[in-house]
């Protein structure tokens, strides 16, 4: 691979191809950082859709502070993945999750980017060593796995493929930390990264509960935010069960609990997705947002998250008077760019 072009501090302008709830999401972000971004969909209404997004999420990116010189004017939504990635600095690709689509766009996108560019995917599960397979230089593409909304939730998970370079997954990593991401640098491949992993053992078991009737959509979800939830967005479930130990922290957890390990709490095979768990499912989520909208669910839960920032000290608390005498809420998140 040629090294890259520019260093990760240097990066001005970012490209996204792919423009639905990710790579709309990642727009957004790019813009509130302060870059400028060129953006791609094949849709015929992705422009339309993308700047509603990027509109939608502006008040929550206010809020939390923008870079000087952010604004969604920056954004240029190009006729052609091409011309989208002509004069990027960084690529990020957020196309649907199938694995021949990905296998061909990122080969497309190596062929069209200026060369040594680093271009990552947002997979939420495909190794790069199975998306790589077809691009000239595959030593330049990396997974940046972000969670949704990408413009709030911090956490970037970046690996690379057995033909990706060190080097690349190094300026990647380095790159989110710029442009204000959380990273976890992952040494080897795992399929789902580690956030899926669990969170898909956890998702596992509640398809399994609603389609033997054992839990309704609500009791699910109930259980989470009223419970261990509340916990996990400041300590981890490993941390966090050290503490079920008391004095004796995990070893004594262990000891303690070890045993009901054995037991069958867990079904980790997948259940059937059959019609009739789906509309158990559709029917659930429909009742547990009753008259809200997807937008209005979309607002709720920007606001609850910067809440949850705050309130776990990743964002300041307080507005602060700035020497302009104009109240200015600075995000923490990001401050190495
Ligand atoms: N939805 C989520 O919560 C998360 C999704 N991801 C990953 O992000 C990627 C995108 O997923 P979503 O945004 O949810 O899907 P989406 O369906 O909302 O958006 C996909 C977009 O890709 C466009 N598209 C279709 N063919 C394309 C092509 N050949 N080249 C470029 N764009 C094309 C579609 O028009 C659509 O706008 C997937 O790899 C997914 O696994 C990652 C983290 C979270
Ligand atoms: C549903 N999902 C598997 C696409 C979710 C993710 O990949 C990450 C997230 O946002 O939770």
């Amino acid at each position: 691979m040629p090294s890259s072009p520019c260093a990760p501090e240097e990066v001005r302008r970012v490209a996204c191809v792919g423009a639905g709830v990710i790579g709309g999401g990642w727009v957004a972000h790019f813009l509130a950082r302060g870059y400028d971004v060129t953006a791609w969909d094949p849709a015929p209404d992705a422009e339309e859709k993308l700047r509603r997004l990027v509109a939608a999420a502006w008040p929550a990116l206010e809020q939390i502070g923008l870079a000087d010189g952010a604004s969604p004017d920056r954004l240029t939504v190009t006729a052609t993945v091409a011309e989208a990635v002509a004069d990027a600095q960084f690529v990020q690709e957020s196309a649907p999750e199938k694995l021949e689509l990905k296998r061909s766009l990122l080969a497309q996108l190596d062929a069209a980017a200026p060369p040594g560019v680093v271009i990552a995917s947002s997979t939420s599960g495909y190794p790069m060593t199975d998306m790589q397979t077809e691009a000239a230089d595959p030593g330049r593409l990396v997974v940046g796995h972000p969670f949704n909304p990408p413009y709030l939730i911090p956490l970037v998970e970046v690996v690379g493929g057995k033909r990706t370079d060190d080097a690349a997954v190094e300026w990647a990593s380095r790159f989110y930390k710029v442009a204000g991401k959380s990273v976890i640098t992952m040494e080897r491949e795992l399929p789902g990264f580690i956030a899926n992993r669990l969170q898909e053992a956890l998702w596992r078991e509640a398809l399994h509960m609603v389609a033997n009737g054992e839990a309704t959509v609500k009791e699910i979800d109930d259980s989470i935010t009223e419970g261990p939830g509340l916990r996990w967005a400041f300590m981890g479930p490993c941390l966090t069960f050290a503490l079920a130990g008391g004095d004796g922290g995990m070893g004594h957890m262990l000891d303690h609990f070890g045993p009901s390990l054995k037991s069958p709490w867990t079904r980790l095979e997948a259940p059937e997705l059959d019609d009739t768990l789906r509309a158990a499912m559709v029917d659930g989520c429909d009742e547990a947002a009753g008259s809200r909208t997807i937008a209005q669910l979309v607002a709720e839960r920007d606001q609850g998250v910067i809440d949850v920032l705050r309130a776990t000290g990743r964002l300041p608390r307080q507005r602060t008077e700035g020497t302009d005498g104009i109240a200015h809420t600075p995000s923490t998140m990001g401050d190495e760019k």
